[in-house]
């Protein structure tokens, strides 16, 4: 057994005296609680006899108390096992030396307001993560700060009792990392906080309101630095920004479910967790039925070889080219409508020039959406409207009056006289009403001209009309236009056609208050076309994004990007940062994933495995699948106390056929497919490129019928098999060459 700390009694006490300050605190806001409820009931039974406007103000402010001191409790109760998890003794430039306790939230002390705990994204606590032993500089809201810092210290804390102390230096091979890293797969990322490394606090922490751009290694950590940024940026920015109008982006409903637990852990809630599929077609309220992409990959996969059309389209349809097409049509759209406006008159005065409306929409209002700027030049219409109506009728009844008058006082024949000043009061009564009537519905009679635009219906006839398509691609050759032309005529929609769809959305009716993300964070960003990229950042009018993706897992690549550059001159602001070393897998593991990444076209470095070791991954020869010998292996894995284990094949038709198999030899099998609940005690049967983003305690690879071949997607499915395992790696297939490793 390891020798205790030193001061591990004084930190038992210290423990006990938190805990104890806590319970009082959680025991006054269950009494807070309770007492709001019965101030909230009291109030509504007042509303009958008090003053009504009282009451609600009663009930509004209870309200508010009640939501504040239930807050509190669920806080209290979230942290009451394990209140804090560090320390760190630090003294900051001309103040006393301090010890802080770091947690995942802050508690004060309510007399001294002194801190109790300290939440792990306070500006002091970056000198946890960042800060080596001495002196040292940390930022509060850009400014700089010197400090000392004399010790760290690590807890481990479980239900409440203090298991272990540890002082640190070099974070990086500390215990607690080890420790966390040897865990089980479901039950980590949530204690992440307490082990931080520097190089992922420095993703974390970095500046926010500018776009940061991650190239992260396999199991480096890109999407839980991704989650804790988040909590950081809600807990530094909060003031300024409305978790509502925050938005992660996942590759699918499999992987959001995954983060989902982990959001509210974090202090999280509300923000919007969805797919950019989902996420355009809600933003644009269009309904598309889009062939899932996985298909394509799976033919891509099973034929090796994609349909040259196909492949033509996928790409254009994702490059910045097709965006300019897509500007060029809007041009199009935008000079037709300019076209319209007309000389705006009541009666027969012009009260406004169509050139004057026309510039404003083609100049001073074009940074706005189509149909936003006429929106805005209806109401300038309007106030035009008024203000000209009111001269029009001064003047008219001002004529009338200056005629009237010169008839009754220069007609001399009396009967001449008052069948003039007659005609003259009947027009007058006439007219005036008249300009008046007119004057009212000037401006929505003028506006009706301007039909709404139905986004979809328009996309579709630039898919469909080879006359607008040569109009606008004048580059493209006749083959290509021919080609474009027949892929459309039968109505199919693709994910491409959705940046096209909420691009053309965005610049012409705008996006909606509602969806309109000021912040954006993207895991598994390789993923993404250019063009999906670019619509979303100038639909969103921001370049907040934190986008972490790995190109050595780009099994996307025939449709998506293959090389930073072109994002990092889409966002010319952003931080450019990589992550080389893998948290997730042990040392030999890591080792064969090394062996294919090196074997990459892309330029990318080896990986490093933290410090930790395993058993070395198995290769298991099988020419057909054996149901019997898959469930020994993985009962094997089971008896070693790992729970979560996947058979990873290479397609969604191996994935189907092996689960049946498995069943039917009575294996506790399941087939993961991207709607279904994850069943802990079955083995997990998915194809490889579902599994990207996962992660398993042990994985079973199979290459039975199916070799992995030495093709670039082949290459980096098998990375992402490979490199989902934490702790085991089975390599089940006729030979080692299936899995690209030497014989
Ligand atoms: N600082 C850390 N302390 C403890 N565990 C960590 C740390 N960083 C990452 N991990 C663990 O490493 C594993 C990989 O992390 P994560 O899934 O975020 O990586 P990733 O880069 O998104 O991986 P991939 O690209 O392969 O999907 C997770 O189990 C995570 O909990």
């Amino acid at each position: 057994m390891t020798q205790k700390h030193p001061d591990f009694e004084q930190e038992a006490q210290r423990l006990a005296f938190t805990k104890h300050y806590m319970r009082q605190l959680l025991e006054e806001s269950k009494r807070d609680v309770q007492s709001a409820q019965d101030s909230i009931r009291q109030s509504m039974a007042d509303l009958e006899y008090l003053d009504s406007s009282l009451s609600y103000l009663n009930i509004l402010t209870n309200a508010r108390f009640f939501e504040m001191a239930r807050d509190q409790k669920e806080g209290l109760e979230a942290i009451k096992q394990k209140p804090y998890f560090a320390r760190i003794h630090f003294q900051k430039e001309g103040e006393p030396a301090e010890k802080l306790y770091i947690g995942k939230t802050s508690l004060f002390d309510r007399e001294t307001q002194e801190p109790i705990i300290v939440d792990w994204r306070s500006p002091v606590a970056n000198v946890y993560y960042d800060g080596r032993l001495g002196d040292l500089t940390y930022k509060v809201r850009d400014e700089e700060y010197n400090g000392h810092l004399f010790s760290k210290r690590q807890y481990k804390i479980e239900e409440g009792q203090l298991l272990d102390v540890q002082d640190i230096d070099l974070t990086t091979n500390d215990e607690l990392l080890q420790e966390a890293l040897a865990g089980k797969a479901d039950i980590r990322l949530t204690e992440i906080v307490s082990t931080i490394q520097a190089e992922q606090n420095a993703i974390i922490r970095a500046h926010l309101k500018q776009p940061i751009l991650v190239q992260g290694a396999a199991g480096s950590g890109k999407t839980t630095i991704a989650l804790h940024r988040i909590s950081y940026f809600l807990y530094t920015m909060g003031e300024h920004f409305n978790a509502k109008e925050l938005m992660i982006l996942a590759p699918n409903q499999l992987f959001i479910d995954y983060i989902g637990d982990v959001l509210p852990e974090l202090g999280v809630d509300q923000i919007c967790q969805t797919t950019y599929s989902e996420y355009a077609q809600q933003a644009t309220g269009i309904k598309l039925k889009i062939q899932n992409p996985n298909e394509q990959l799976e033919k891509l996969v099973s034929e090796d070889a994609i349909d040259p059309t196909v492949l033509w389209l996928t790409k254009m349809k994702g490059s910045l080219a097709y965006r300019d097409v897509m500007d060029r049509y809007i041009r199009r759209i935008e000079a037709e409508i300019a076209e319209q406006f007309e000389d705006v008159y009541i009666e027969k005065y012009r009260i406004l020039k169509g050139s004057h409306l026309r510039k404003l929409f083609l100049g001073d209002f074009s940074y706005m959406p189509i149909e936003k700027r006429i929106d805005r030049i209806k109401s300038v219409l309007q106030n035009y409207v008024r203000q000209k109506k009111k001269q029009i009728l001064l003047t008219l009844n001002k004529r009338y009056d200056d005629i009237l008058d010169k008839a009754l006082f220069g007609i001399q024949d009396a009967a001449k006289r008052k069948q003039t000043v007659t005609k003259w009061i009947d027009e007058r009564d006439e007219r005036i009403p008249a300009v008046e009537k007119q004057a009212k519905s000037t401006s929505s009679n003028y506006m009706k001209r301007f039909k709404k635009q139905k986004i979809k219906a328009l996309y579709r006839e630039f898919l469909t009309n080879p006359d607008l398509q040569s109009e606008l691609t004048p580059e493209w050759s006749d083959a290509e236009h021919e080609q474009f032309c027949n892929a459309h005529m039968k109505e199919s929609w693709a994910l491409e056609d959705l940046a096209a769809i909420f691009y053309l959305h965005a610049k012409i009716k705008g996006v909606s208050e509602q969806w309109k993300m000021r912040v954006v964070f993207i895991d598994e960003v390789q993923d993404y076309s250019l063009f999906q990229l670019a619509a979303l950042k100038e639909g969103l009018e921001t370049d907040m994004f934190t986008m972490v993706g790995d190109l050595a897992q780009g099994i996307h690549s025939y449709r998506s990007l293959t090389d930073w550059a072109p994002v990092r001159e889409l966002f010319p602001r952003a931080t450019y940062k990589t992550l080389q070393k893998s948290y997730r897998t042990t040392i030999e593991i890591m080792a064969v994933a090394n062996e294919i990444l090196s074997k990459m076209e892309e330029d990318l470095p080896l990986v490093e495995p933290v410090v930790r070791h395993g058993d070395e991954p198995t290769f298991h020869e099988m020419k057909e699948l054996d149901p019997a010998e898959i469930e020994l292996i993985h009962q094997q894995i089971r008896d070693k106390g790992h729970r979560s284990i996947a058979l990873i094949c290479k397609t969604s038709d191996e994935t189907m056929a092996y689960t049946k198999l498995l069943q039917k030899a009575g294996v506790m099998a399941q087939t993961l497919s991207e709607s279904s609940e994850i069943d802990q005690d079955a083995l997990l049967v998915i194809p490889s490129h579902l599994a990207k983003g996962l992660e398993f305690d042990a994985v079973i690879v199979t290459a039975i019928e199916k070799p992995f071949h030495d093709s670039a997607l082949d290459r980096k499915l098998l990375y992402v098999a490979v490199t989902r395992a934490m702790h085991e790696l089975h390599l089940v297939g006729s030979a080692r060459s299936s899995f690209l490793l030497e014989e």
